[in-house]
């Protein structure tokens, strides 16, 4: 975890205001007690102010009156914040009076905060499912130039240090896009290599997998890794992808020889792309949950403001570290 500690490091030279909108769940508060005692980044709490403080005191927790509290019900930028919603979704019919409800909910005033200049990352899904906190980043903070499909990726802390880079893999996408098509795909494999290299630090060996390792078994759903590994080597020349690899042929050496002889990835991968959603998030969490493995994100690609999501299991340990990105994100240290 000594990256996560140099990334701590790096926030504190130049600490960004994350907003936290479950402001009144436990491990959340928790986390925020923890980041403020550590001084790494300046943390908003969104909750009713007397109740965030209550929580606060009957958990003995030191720190949180350092936090900035913003209370949904009663805040003075609301008049401003609805009259940008309105603007930015006047073609998808919003109205006024449908913004001063939606801007009610947390998820939706911390996406504004972003969006004004109040606040300069957000983490969020501690308490909601992670469509909840998508839907309102996507349509009021959108995606980053170029980029059509935003993806989540995890920075996954195995307890065998033989796998990846001493025990440290990228899986993508786990988090976001249900049934990317190839170029989707293609996408999310080179935003996973820009994060491997941007957050978690080395030089990314990328395993398109599939359920066929070159040209094993004939179907359409190995056609489409098969073209997306084409379209992501094109995109991407300067990293090391290949695929189609089964997970097997991706990560234990003798395997990999014994099924793609030719691959400089085989045996050696230390990023996993997934080719549906379905695979990556249950690969994942048995990982994670069987395996004894820290995962660290999911770390949303792609959005336009650094947001990034937790999964309803996450520990206090889990938001304190996906904060501690977050900043380096917004500080632009990573
Ligand atoms: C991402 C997700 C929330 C999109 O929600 P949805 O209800 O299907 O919403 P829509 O398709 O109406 O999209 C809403 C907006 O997000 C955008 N969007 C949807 N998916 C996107 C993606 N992967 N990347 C970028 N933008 C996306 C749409 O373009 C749309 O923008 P608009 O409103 O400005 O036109 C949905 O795909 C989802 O629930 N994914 C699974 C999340 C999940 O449960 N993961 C497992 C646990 S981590
Ligand atoms: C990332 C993820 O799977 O989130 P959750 O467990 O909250 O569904």
């Amino acid at each position: 975890m000594e990256f996560i500690e140099q990334l701590k490091l790096k926030a504190s030279q130049n600490k960004k205001r994350i907003v936290l909108p479950e402001g009144l769940e436990e491990r959340t508060l928790k986390a925020a007690d923890t980041i403020l005692g550590e001084g790494f980044s300046e943390i908003i709490l969104i909750g009713n102010t007397d109740k965030v403080k209550a929580e606060a005191t009957k958990l003995g927790l030191q720190n949180i009156g350092k936090a900035t509290i913003v209370d949904p019900e009663n805040h003075d930028k609301i008049d401003a914040y609805t009259d940008m919603m309105v603007e930015i979704r006047k073609k998808k019919g919003l109205t006024k009076e449908e913004a001063v409800k939606l801007i009610k909910n947390p998820l939706f005033l911390a996406v504004m905060m972003i969006k004004a200049g109040d606040a300069d990352g957000e983490v969020a899904g501690a308490d909601n499912a992670t469509g909840d906190v998508l839907r309102p980043a996507f349509q009021y903070v959108k995606t980053a130039p170029g980029i059509s499909v935003v993806s989540g990726a995890f920075i996954m802390i195995l307890k065998d240090k033989e796998f990846g880079e001493d025990g440290m893999m990228v899986f993508a996408d786990c988090a976001v896009h249900p049934d990317p098509t190839a170029e989707e795909l293609a996408q999310i494999a080179v935003a996973t290599g820009q994060t491997t290299r941007a957050i978690a630090g080395f030089e990314p060996k990328i395993a398109m997998l599939s359920f066929s390792t070159k040209g094993s078994a004939k179907h359409d759903m190995v056609d489409k890794v098969v073209k997306a590994t084409e379209l992501a080597k094109a995109q991407a020349p300067d990293m090391k992808i290949d695929g189609e690899l089964q997970s097997d042929a991706a990560i234990i050496p003798a395997i990999g020889q014994k099924k793609a002889p030719d691959s400089e990835i085989a045996g050696q991968a230390n990023v996993l792309v997934f080719p549906t959603l379905e695979t990556g998030n249950i690969a994942y969490k048995l990982v994670q949950r069987m395996g004894h493995a820290e995962a660290i994100g999911p770390i949303l690609q792609g959005m336009a403001a650094p947001i990034n999501d937790l999964s309803r299991g996450c520990s206090v340990s889990d938001i304190v570290n996906l904060v501690a990105i977050t900043a380096n994100q917004a500080a632009g240290t990573v």
